[in-house]
């Protein structure tokens, strides 16, 4: 991919699976600088993947031809407000964070803005992220092209023709590595509770967890649903563990917490 100088504005948990990607894929260190308040965080960034550190957020965004910006939502306005002194006329500009939309962007650092909004997740620390992309159509196909290389190179992406949908990504994708943890989580306590020690628990759901959803991408052409019914036997203990799931409205769960994470973009869209 074109190698363009990148400031990651936040170097916290998600611009540091990003880095670690793009670096695992090939990326120069020496194009990529990262920015936060203090050394604790960009000491370690630095040392694992060689890349640039930098506590002065103007001078990595001056410098730069891509501004990421990766800071907690709460804190996108203070943090762009210096960067008002940027010209970005010539800088793409990819913000990851949730509840923040464009025109509210272009606001915060004043400027025309040439936008792509990212949803990733932190799989794209092994190169196994899902990120949702949007730009409006006045993105250059350069940009475009830059943003689809940047997020492939740390997984799969898929961009959305409207910026609300970024909302439905980060309740299927941004947020829902979350989901599976806890999922993954209760298995683990169970099998406990059912006396395998923590380690052979952890093992027992990590490698069922990776088989399945190997499972799944091995078999694009089979359905989720036909993939489960081939475990569930007849009369067996699948149908059992699976009816229980489902007298206690699993499915509606699932999407009642979906739809809060939706709920929760709209919100933060209003309060930052
Ligand atoms: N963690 C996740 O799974 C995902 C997070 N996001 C978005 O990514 C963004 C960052 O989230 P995380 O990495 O989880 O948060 P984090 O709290 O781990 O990282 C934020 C970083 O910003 C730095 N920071 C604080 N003040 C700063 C300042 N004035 N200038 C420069 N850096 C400053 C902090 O030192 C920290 O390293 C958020 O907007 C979030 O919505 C998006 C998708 C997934
Ligand atoms: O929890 C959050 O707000 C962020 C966005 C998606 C994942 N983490």
């Amino acid at each position: 991919m074109e190698q363009r100088s990148i400031a990651f504005i936040g170097a916290g948990n998600m611009a540091r699976s990003i880095i670690a990607g793009l670096i695992a894929s090939g990326y120069d260190a020496k194009k990529i600088t990262a920015t936060a308040p203090s050394e604790t965080r960009l000491a370690p960034l630095q040392h694992d993947f060689g890349i640039n550190t930098d506590s002065d957020n103007l001078r990595a965004a001056q410098q730069a031809d891509v501004v990421v910006l990766a800071v907690k939502p709460q804190l996108m306005a203070d943090v762009c407000l210096p960067l008002q002194a940027v010209d970005f006329s010539n800088k793409l500009v990819i913000s990851i964070a949730a509840g923040i939309n464009s025109a509210r962007l272009a606001t915060m650092l004043d400027s025309q803005l040439h936008l792509v909004r990212v949803m990733p997740n932190t799989p794209a620390l092994i190169g196994k992220g899902m990120s949702g992309l949007y730009a409006d159509s006045t993105l250059a196909p350069q940009d475009h092209q830059f943003a689809s290389d940047l997020l492939q190179a740390v997984g799969e992406i898929c961009w959305v023709k409207q910026e609300a949908d970024i909302n439905g990504i980060i309740a299927a994708a941004g947020s829902a590595p979350a989901y599976f943890f806890l999922f993954m989580e209760a298995i683990q306590q169970q099998a406990m509770a059912q006396g395998f020690d923590e380690q052979t628990a952890r093992l027992l759901v990590q490698q069922t967890a990776l088989g399945a959803a190997a499972m799944v991408q091995a078999n694009p052409e089979t359905d989720l649903a036909t993939l489960r019914q081939q475990v569930t036997s007849k009369g067996g203990t699948t149908a059992e563990a699976i009816n229980t799931f489902n007298h206690h409205h699993l499915t509606e769960i699932v999407a009642k917490a979906m739809q809060a994470a939706v709920a929760r973009a709209q919100e933060m869209e209003q309060l930052f």
